[in-house]
């Protein structure tokens, strides 16, 4: 079954750390990969997306995924693809819990908010923000700023989306500080964590649309693929309730991706013959069955419509916008209004600019009202909406 365990990245043969001093400590049985997993499991950035918006903005019902559990499900799905493969799980675990760590308070609008702040330095991106994260932000370490992770496990997370031929600025003053190849694919254990978000925010959007009765499942039926799925539970299960059927469809959904990505990803591989050659290909290599992803970009197009960009949704994301906005600018006014060791604003203003994204973008939803309302004495409207 582990027929793609020569293509998997031995930590033994791991290109190493940024900083050396942490190479020369013994610490165990531990494997660099499992280190990094384990790094990033303990870190402050990690934490907090327990309290970061995923799809809705600071969720009062406990049951609506956060950045924290969706980070969970991932690792989850991709833990099971590494393993049939004989990748190394530790790797792709790594990356599948730290991938969202860039990510600001309140999702996309956050990300909007700081992009147009930072327009004239050359915006704001949270895949890059994650690399800024763990190279340089979060810090507990007396030797070296950063968690120190493993060249294998950061270009994984800098090519999330797959290569990158023109880097914003924050990223590429990292790769010129510790280059990542950017320009070619990661290894296949930071493909299986990319598509493993892929399949589990596709999935669990549409439990958590249903639950926000954004959806129901009539309006989902108006997917091929969704009411032959459908049919098929109702004829295994017709006397049990809808809501049950619904947790059937989309753990089956889940299931049916996974299986494509299995067999797809073992036809793409033929003939690659080691980790090089993975990193040299010239397309990806974990990937969809063509058939599937046009099922799955239709899937996406539908959520884009009736739940990302809910009339509900987008008047959260215009409240959320200027909230981050209103930040920025008061912190960039007065910067005695941050938090204690943030006060400082480095020259030239591009960094000054920098300094106050990363404050902001380490924020939670909720620190983030609290910050909004202690400055300007108002509350936020309609951003604890479901
Ligand atoms: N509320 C809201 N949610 C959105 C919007 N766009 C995407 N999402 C949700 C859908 C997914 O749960 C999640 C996917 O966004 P991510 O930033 O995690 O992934 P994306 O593929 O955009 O970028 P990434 O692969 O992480 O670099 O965010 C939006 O405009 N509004």
């Amino acid at each position: 079954m582990s027929d793609l365990a020569h293509l998997a990245s031995d930590p033994a043969c791991s290109r190493g750390r940024e900083f050396l001093a942490d190479e020369q400590l013994q610490r165990g049985p531990r494997t660099v990969f499992q280190r990094d997993r384990d790094r990033i499991i303990h870190s402050i950035a990690f934490r907090r997306l327990r309290h970061k918006t995923q799809v809705f903005v600071a969720p009062d019902g406990d049951h609506y995924r956060v950045r924290l559990t969706h980070s969970l499900e991932v690792a989850q799905i991709a833990r099971t693809i590494a393993r049939i493969f004989g990748l190394d799980e530790d790797l792709t675990e790594a990356q599948s819990l730290a991938h969202d760590i860039g990510h600001p308070p309140f999702g996309h609008a956050g990300e909007k908010a700081l992009d147009e702040a930072l327009f004239t330095c050359g915006g704001w991106d949270h895949n890059a923000q994650t690399l800024r994260t763990l190279m340089r932000l979060e810090s507990p370490y007396i030797e070296h700023k950063g968690l120190n992770l493993t060249w294998e496990t950061l270009e994984g997370l800098a090519k999330h989306n797959g290569p990158i031929a023109d880097p914003d600025p924050a990223l590429a003053a990292l790769d010129k500080a510790y280059p990542l190849a950017l320009e070619h694919w990661p290894s296949l254990e930071a493909q299986v964590a990319a598509i493993s978000d892929d399949i589990a925010y596709d999935n669990h959007d549409i439990d958590d649309g249903l639950r926000a009765g954004f959806l129901d499942i009539e309006q989902l039926l108006g997917l091929d693929f969704v009411a032959d799925r459908w049919r098929a539970i109702e004829k295994r299960f017709p006397d049990a309730p809808v809501e049950l059927r619904q947790r059937e469809l989309v753990r089956s959904q889940i299931g049916w991706m996974v299986n494509d990505v299995l067999e797809e990803t073992r036809c793409r591989c033929e003939g690659v013959k080691d980790v090089a050659e993975v990193r040299a290909a010239d397309r990806q290599l974990v990937g969809f069955s063509p058939e599937v992803a046009a099922q799955e970009r239709a899937l996406k197009h539908f959520m884009y419509e009736n739940v990302y960009h809910h009339r509900d949704q987008l008047a959260a994301a215009r409240t959320a916008r200027q909230v981050i906005a209103s930040l920025y600018e008061a912190y960039a006014e007065d910067p005695a209004l941050m938090a204690k060791g943030w006060r400082d604003l480095p020259e030239p203003p591009a960094a000054a600019a920098r300094h106050i994204a990363d404050f902001l973008a380490g924020m939670t939803d909720r620190y983030a009202i609290d910050a909004y309302t202690w400055i300007t004495g108002l509350v936020p409207e309609g951003l604890r909406n479901v």
